[in-house]
């Protein structure tokens, strides 16, 4: 079981988390829990850790320690009642903030981030969040004990802020993690975080302890992954978009799959992959109302009335139109393209090429627009690619849904509704598994083109 971010966001939030495990532990089931940090915890100290390389404002830091100190401190009380185990609990805490300082004006002084130092910075918001979830259950009476993701057994490549593990993590954590599955103990798990094979911490990706979950899930071959978030479920588009979203009681592995690359905030990307590889359904349930049954994620897909299932939206993207006559019968054009970005390391979200071969369009992470632009300008020079421009501010909006393979006319209803509400689509892509329709539109019409195609699919 995971808990994200918005179910530990605080102490009440927290006891509540630690009532529900010992509720599940109590009826017979021998489970394995993972923590995201506080809400809010790793973006402060993603921030901070950036403002201190670039301003070197030791004051800044010690600002940020007063208030994530407080924020832990009132977890604490607010999570636990014995005594003993909250000056126990406080101790830790005390050491890992102590070690956050010195790490953070460490940062002030050399003025540089590096992606390692940006994973052993953020790897305190979980290393803050498991012992006070850990100790709140010991408070109501039931053993408890926490590890990192690394003492778990995740171990990743040297991949810092994307990691990924390497396969002899799930023999480890079978080895770790099974003998404390049958013994009377609540095992807490910080998500997000793991270690590469020289025992350095490295992260899952943000949002990544639905990942840790679905790894450790797979590893010990657990009968369900359960994801517990703000949320009922995976639902028919971002609710807070679309505030009448229904959640869906049943998706295919695919189709969470092709969600969380469409920007469905609801799943990191690669949680879907361990439960694949070892055939585990997935829950997704509301941490704030358990008896709601949520969304099932299985291999097979689900027959619906609903070709579209959901509608999602990938925002903080830029378009790259790499064009000139140039191109059109050059061979080799889009393979120097690709080649340039990808030594670049920059990751491709969605392709289109007109047919007239004068124009190629890339969308791309915003972060790394200008390093694509450079490294194509680079790699042609002006020769056979006339021009590189870019438009930073677009967003990608995608209709999601197994269904949509063989079924005509959806493409129709997506751009005619899109037509009527008089949103420009700058660019289209349809992938030949015919699971999604993506396409760009303007910053400023992606909110609506959500709404107005959620509107035309559910009716709502
Ligand atoms: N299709 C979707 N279904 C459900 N939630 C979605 C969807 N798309 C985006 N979201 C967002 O994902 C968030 C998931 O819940 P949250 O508790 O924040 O998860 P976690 O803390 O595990 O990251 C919600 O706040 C919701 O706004
Ligand atoms: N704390 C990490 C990892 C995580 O999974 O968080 P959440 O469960 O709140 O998405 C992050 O903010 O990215």
């Amino acid at each position: 079981m995971k808990f994200g971010g918005t179910s530990v966001a605080n102490g009440e939030k927290i006891r509540h988390v630690a009532t529900l495990l010992k509720g599940f532990h109590e009826n017979g089931h021998e489970l394995i829990a993972v923590t995201s940090a506080l809400g809010g915890t790793t973006d402060g100290l993603l921030s901070t850790a950036k403002d201190v390389s670039k301003n070197g404002k030791v004051s800044l830091v010690k600002e940020f320690i007063a208030d994530i100190t407080k924020t832990h401190y009132d977890a604490i009380h607010a999570a636990i009642d014995d005594e003993n185990i909250i000056s126990e609990t406080t101790e830790v805490i005390d050491v890992r903030l102590d070690e956050l300082e010195k790490a953070l004006i460490g940062i002030c002084y050399l003025g540089e981030l590096t992606p390692r130092s940006i994973d052993y910075i953020s790897s305190y918001g979980e290393r803050l969040a498991a012992p006070i979830v850990s100790g709140s259950i010991r408070s109501l009476g039931i053993d408890s004990k926490w590890l990192t993701g690394g003492e778990s057994g995740i171990i990743t490549d040297g991949n810092y802020g994307n990691a990924l593990p390497l396969e002899k993590s799930y023999e480890l954590i079978k080895e770790k993690l099974s003998p404390l599955l049958n013994c009377s103990i609540v095992t807490i798990i910080t998500g997000f975080i793991a270690e590469n094979e020289d025992g350095i911490i490295t992260t899952l990706g943000r949002s990544g302890s639905d990942f840790s979950a679905s790894i450790i899930g797979a590893a010990v071959q657990a009968d369900e992954i359960w994801l517990w978030k703000e949320v009922h479920g995976i639902m028919t588009s971002d609710p807070k978009i679309v505030p009448e979203a229904k959640p869906l009681a049943q998706v295919s592995y695919i189709e969470a799959m092709e969600l969380s690359y469409f920007g469905a905030k609801v799943l990191h990307p690669r949680t879907i992959e361990p439960a694949i590889k070892h055939k585990i359904p997935v829950r997704v349930k509301n941490t704030f109302e358990p008896s709601f049954e949520g969304t099932l994620i299985v291999a097979d897909q689900v027959p619906s009335q609903n070709v579209v299932k959901a509608v999602t939206l990938i925002k903080k993207v830029a378009l790259i139109n790499i064009c000139g006559a140039g191109m059109m019968g050059t061979i080799g054009t889009a393979a120097r393209v690709f080649t340039s970005l990808a030594n670049a390391g920059v990751n491709i979200i969605m392709i289109s090429q007109g047919s007239s071969e004068a124009n190629m369009s890339l969308v791309i992470d915003e972060d790394q627009l200008e390093t694509a632009v450079a490294a194509v300008r680079c790699e042609f020079n002006r020769n056979v690619v006339g021009d590189v421009v870019f438009d930073r501010d677009i967003c990608v909006v995608a209709v999601v849904g197994a269904g949509m393979d063989g079924t005509p006319g959806v493409s129709g209803r997506v751009f005619s509704t899109l037509g009527r509400e008089k949103i420009n689509v700058i660019m289209i892509s349809q992938g030949s598994s015919q699971h999604n329709i993506s396409f760009v539109v303007s910053s400023r019409d992606a909110i609506n083109a959500v709404r107005v195609l959620h509107r035309e699919f559910y009716n709502l």
